[in-house]
């Protein structure tokens, strides 16, 4: 499974002898793929559909025709039994440590918040100029609004946050460190021990978004000491548009914590409607209100799948299919003036591989309209986005390939210089 001992020119051979030898090869199976020839390389923006997601979700829609207001009985403890398949299966966390809730955004805010609560007299956050954008605006609203200082480590866009620049912005006065664990345009993988355990020399709090690490590499919340966060599941996770989020606390912080949400399913017997909110000392205290069942089904099922492979099987065959993108990159794609945009060392890259070049917009284009789906970042990234349950060795290399194909022929000047709308 290590593509750089192959010193073979012949790279689709290459492919189809690591998709022979793959062991979660047979995983692809388990996925509604309509159109086999399209190549689909944005499973870190949206995954593929389940196949069992499809027959849980037809099964839930007509348990609510059937059972209706009685179906609660079941619905009203799903956010936290699919959070307990994310914390052993997926995220490396114990059992009552995660559950799902709202969106990443909304859960950013939540936790953010109540870090900062819980550090009172400190006046600053710190966070990256590369943290995706929904991270850096919620943690620049919260930092007005409670009348803190954001302080914004510079990050290197292709390599990702470093150990060193993050220990330069802390000091007594850190409240909290919020940063994502793989960088969404470069796929780099923070040092999530590291930071942490920096973070906690000065009393500070961590708070991770994993939205691109879930289901994609190894998430080590527990050894790492993690305290806070959050991510989402409609990427590696498969769950589909929109699904609900999940949030991640670690059990001592529990009680001490205190979210600025006061909704009814934080509270202590929530059916007794009592007068004044009084929260549980459990994880519980996090969710807010109504869950989005049929949401939730479908990420009990992407959670189901990844635990099932394994996250050390994922992690590393997301590596596998990285490297090989890599060395094929640098062999086609170099002369045409793409370079590499990611860490080049599978232990320090997600499930991505971006690749720069200034026609990148252009390049995106021309792919789409030739049956391969990456995506575009800013201002000059194509991104090619590994799922790894269902992308083969040679979907890249078909992917690769006709990426080659229309940088030799030119074909992607035909297509506008700027962008419209990026998704
Ligand atoms: C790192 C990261 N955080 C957050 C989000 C999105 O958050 P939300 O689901 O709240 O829109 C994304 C992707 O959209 C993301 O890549
Ligand atoms: N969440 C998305 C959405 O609602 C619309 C379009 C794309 C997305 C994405 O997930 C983008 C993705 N987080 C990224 O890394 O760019």
């Amino acid at each position: 499974m290590t593509p750089s001992l192959y010193r073979v020119a012949d790279f689709l051979a290459q492919a189809r002898e690591l998709d022979a030898a793959d062991p979660l090869a047979a995983f692809r199976d388990r996925f509604v793929i309509p159109d086999e020839r399209l190549v689909y390389l944005d499973g870190n923006s949206l995954g593929r559909l389940p196949t069992s997601t499809r027959e849980r979700l037809h099964r839930a829609i007509d348990e609510w025709g059937a059972d209706l207001i009685r179906g609660w009985d079941r619905w009203i403890t799903l956010a936290r039994e699919v959070g307990d398949v994310l914390a052993t299966g997926v995220l490396e966390a114990a059992p009552g440590e995660v559950v799902l809730s709202d969106s990443t955004s909304v859960n950013l805010y939540k936790l953010a918040d109540a870090a900062c609560a819980a550090r009172p007299g400190r006046r600053v956050i710190v966070t990256d100029d590369d943290n995706f954008p929904t991270d850096r605006y919620i943690l620049q609203g919260l930092a007005e609004a409670r009348g803190l200082e954001l302080r914004v480590v510079k990050t290197d866009i292709d390599l990702g946050v470093s150990v060193e620049s993050v220990r330069e912005a802390l000091d007594e006065d850190v409240a909290l460190v919020s940063l994502s664990h793989v960088a969404y345009r470069s796929g780099a993988v923070a040092d999530m021990a590291a930071v942490t355990a920096a973070a906690h020399a000065v009393g500070a709090l961590t708070l991770w978004d994993l939205s691109h690490s879930a289901g994609a590499v190894r998430v080590p919340l527990r050894s790492a000491g993690v305290d806070l966060a959050t991510g989402c599941t409609y990427k590696h996770l498969n769950a589909g548009p929109g699904a609900p989020a999940f949030l991640f606390v670690r059990a001592g912080l529990q009680r001490e914590l205190r979210q600025p949400i006061w909704g009814w399913f934080g509270q202590r017997e929530q059916f007794d409607m009592g007068a004044a909110y009084d929260p549980v000392e459990t994880l519980d205290r996090f969710q807010v209100g109504t869950p989005p069942v049929l949401g939730a089904y479908a990420a009990l099922e992407g959670a189901r799948l990844t635990a099932e492979a394994g996250i050390g099987a994922v992690a590393e065959k997301g590596a596998a299919l990285g490297a090989y993108a890599i060395e094929v990159c640098d062999a086609w794609l170099a002369p045409y003036g793409f370079a590499l945009a990611s860490p080049r060392s599978g232990t320090r890259r997600g499930g991505h591989v971006t690749l720069h070049h200034p026609r990148a917009w252009q390049f995106s284009q021309a792919l789409r309209a030739a049956g391969v789906v990456p995506d575009f970042r800013t201002p000059d990234r194509l991104r090619l986005g590994f799922g790894t349950l269902y992308t083969r060795f040679a979907d890249v290399y078909a992917g690769l390939a006709c990426l080659r194909d229309i940088a030799a022929s030119g074909s992607h000047r035909e297509f506008p210089e700027q962008h419209a709308r990026v998704t």
